[in-house]
């Protein structure tokens, strides 16, 4: 993968996602505001426009049980599971395999009244990081997806407007071992993930109605996707 032409640019953005996604929303500078609460998931956003249009950077952490950090990213960047809890996906296509790890997408999102329908082209990285900060802690697992501009599939060729997006996914797992020596189960599992991202809309769109769909669609999609993860893992043995 390292020979690949977006290699520089994948190396380079997954490593400033995952540092951004570990600033605490406390220390992060830049006010963020507390929009949904939902048990122990906490959404933030932060109020932009970039030429009159909302990109607002939106931050949500949430705490889940019984699954791996590298469970939650698996399900997240394969592809094969995609539909299964996107609920917002037409279409989603590997127009490109870079590595195991890395594959380039073509998104089509149903399309949300009244605003026109959107696309996306994103490369998206799966990695595991150790965690510099606690050398004997339990790994990261990140995954982050980021827009690119492919020759191929100009942006508004066809009957969608483009969006641009940069996600992180990163998720840290904290295992309380049992004390009568018996194996970890998945009772003993714990992971804290952290989702952010940045959706350029890409035509404009009143922003009125962007922070209407924001504000109902991604408490939805975190919720959705998280329950699914636990779904898909309950009965299967944990992937560490
Ligand atoms: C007028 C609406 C324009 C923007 C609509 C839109 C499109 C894509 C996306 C989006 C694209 C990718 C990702 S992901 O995390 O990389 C997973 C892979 O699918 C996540 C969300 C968001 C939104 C914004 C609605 C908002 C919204 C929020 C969560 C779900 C659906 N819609």
């Amino acid at each position: 993968a390292s020979a690949h032409r977006l290699w520089p640019e994948i190396d380079r953005v997954t490593m400033e996602q995952m540092h951004y996604a570990r600033m605490s929303v406390e220390d992060s500078g830049g006010v963020w505001q507390l929009f949904a609460e939902e048990g122990e998931m906490k959404m933030y956003r932060r109020e932009e426009e970039v030429n009159g249009m909302v990109i607002d950077p939106l931050r949500a952490c949430h705490v889940v049980k019984g699954v791996t950090g590298h469970e939650v990213c698996e399900y997240f960047f394969n592809p094969q599971y995609r539909l299964e809890w996107e609920a917002t996906v037409e279409t989603t296509t590997v127009l490109e395999k870079i590595a195991d790890d890395t594959l380039l997408f073509l998104q089509v999102h149903k399309r949300i009244w009244p605003a026109s329908q959107r696309d996306a082209v994103f490369w998206s990285h799966m990695r595991r990081v150790p965690d510099d900060k606690d050398q004997d802690g339990p790994d990261i697992w990140v995954v982050v997806n980021n827009s690119v501009d492919i020759p191929d599939l100009p942006a508004n060729s066809g009957k969608c407007v483009r969006l641009f997006l940069t996600v992180c996914l990163m998720c840290q797992t904290f295992i309380d071992p049992p004390t009568n020596g018996a194996k970890v189960s998945r009772n003993d599992l714990t992971c804290k993930i952290t989702y952010c991202s940045v959706v350029n809309p890409g035509g404009w769109a009143p922003p009125s109605v962007l922070r209407a769909v924001y504000k109902r669609e991604y408490p939805k999609f975190l919720k959705r996707f998280t329950n699914y993860v636990i779904d898909q893992c309950q009965d299967k043995p944990i992937l560490f």
